[in-house]
């Protein structure tokens, strides 16, 4: 296995510049998930990685060699796409050994490679069938079975899930994770999916307008918010953004009033923020509960058992959704209060960068 640097990768479809300045290091055996809206560069940033592309500029090295000239079947990589791309008249067994038989490996080598591969996709009893004969989940894995056989240093997927129904992606999403860890591989996915970013990714690299807006663990990016997109990118359902206006700045924090009149101290570092600026402050569903402070109207109630998901409005429009217990014993039409701790509030410039968190007092010792 291997790691994989990308330095300073750019992107130009003519006038239109795609990726910016993309640098980024994958540690040897991490498993690394591109996410991002449509759009914003991270096929065309994986195509690059396998040498499907051409970057406009920059640098990539697999294992510290530099193969941004070499073919992509010099590279030691494999890719699986979205669409399987399997030969509907080949056996799995010999959609699975199509690369082997290109090298012209022995057959005994065919058979092993083919069999162990199988053996970790769970398809041994399926490798005299057809590709018409397997469900979409088991096409997938066949796709994936002939990477595999390869030996790749490093193992690429291009939405491999996005054909597959939600219970099936839901089970792909629990063997791929599972395949990581059995192969001990590097593996790059690409998804706009961020259930599958959160679920299987070491570190995520969240993309916007081919710019790398963070790169972290899925807890860092959920808790530890860069930015106003990432914050609302990452996390299900969405942060909650609201308004509110600088009304002062102290040791213990920013002090903002709503547009309601409530007012709140929050825990950040306010250097840089004056009485007047407007900011967002950004608070997760899960961190919102019925209380005295910002009053809403509920408008609707999505009982899921375990939580109440509950959609409402302030007095000036702005929409909240809530994450309550399941047992809260609320009405579609009624008026709440809602508030949150402080220390939970995350909040964002005008340019919608994270203000920092204020660091907690050291102890007396
Ligand atoms: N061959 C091409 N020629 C011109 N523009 C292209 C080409 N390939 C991609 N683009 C443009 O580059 C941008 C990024 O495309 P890319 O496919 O990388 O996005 P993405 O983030 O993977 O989106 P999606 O999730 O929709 O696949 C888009 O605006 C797209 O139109």
């Amino acid at each position: 296995m291997a790691t994989l640097e990308l330095a300073s990768i750019t992107k130009d479809f003519g006038a239109h510049k795609v990726l910016s300045g993309i640098d980024l290091a994958i540690r040897d055996r991490e498993f690394v998930v591109f996410v991002g809206p449509s759009g914003c560069g991270k096929s065309t940033l994986l195509r690059i990685i396998a040498g499907l592309e051409a970057a406009t500029s920059g640098r990539i090295l697999i294992d510290g060699q530099d193969v941004s000239d070499a073919a992509p079947v010099d590279r030691g990589i494999s890719m699986v796409f979205q669409s399987y791309a399997l030969y509907p008249h080949l056996s799995i067994f010999e959609n699975i050994a199509f690369p082997l038989r290109v090298a012209r490996l022995p057959e005994a080598e065919v058979k092993a490679k083919v069999a162990r591969a199988a053996d970790i996709l769970q398809l041994t009893d399926k490798l005299a069938l057809k590709p018409g004969q397997l469900s979409g989940g088991q096409r997938q894995r066949v796709a994936i079975g002939r990477s595999i056989v390869r030996n790749p240093k490093v193992f690429l997927f291009d939405e491999p899930l996005s054909n597959l129904d939600a219970a099936l992606r839901g089970e792909m999403r629990v063997e791929l994770s599972a395949l990581q860890r059995d192969l001990d591989a590097t593996m790059v996915y690409v998804t706009h999916d961020q259930i599958e970013a959160m679920t299987m990714a070491h570190r995520i690299v969240v993309l916007n307008k081919g710019r790398i807006e963070q790169f972290g663990s899925p807890m860092e990016l959920y808790h530890h918010p860069a930015t106003r997109f990432v914050a609302t990118f990452i996390g299900q359902p969405n942060m909650n953004l609201i308004p509110a206006t600088v009304a002062g700045t102290g040791a213990e924090g920013l002090t903002v009033d709503f547009h309601d009149g409530t007012r709140m101290t929050l825990p950040v570092d306010p250097a840089g923020a004056h009485p007047g600026d407007r900011v967002e402050v950004g608070v997760r569903p899960e961190n919102l509960r019925l209380g005295q402070g910002l009053a809403m109207r509920l408008r609707v109630l999505e009982r899921l058992g375990g939580t109440t998901i509950a959609y409402g409005m302030l007095a000036d429009g702005l929409k909240l959704c809530a994450a309550l217990p399941g047992d809260t014993t609320v009405h579609e039409g009624e008026d709440v209060g809602l508030t949150f701790t402080p220390a939970d509030a995350h909040v964002f410039d005008a340019q919608g960068r994270v203000m920092r968190r204020r660091q907690a007092p050291a102890l007396a010792a």
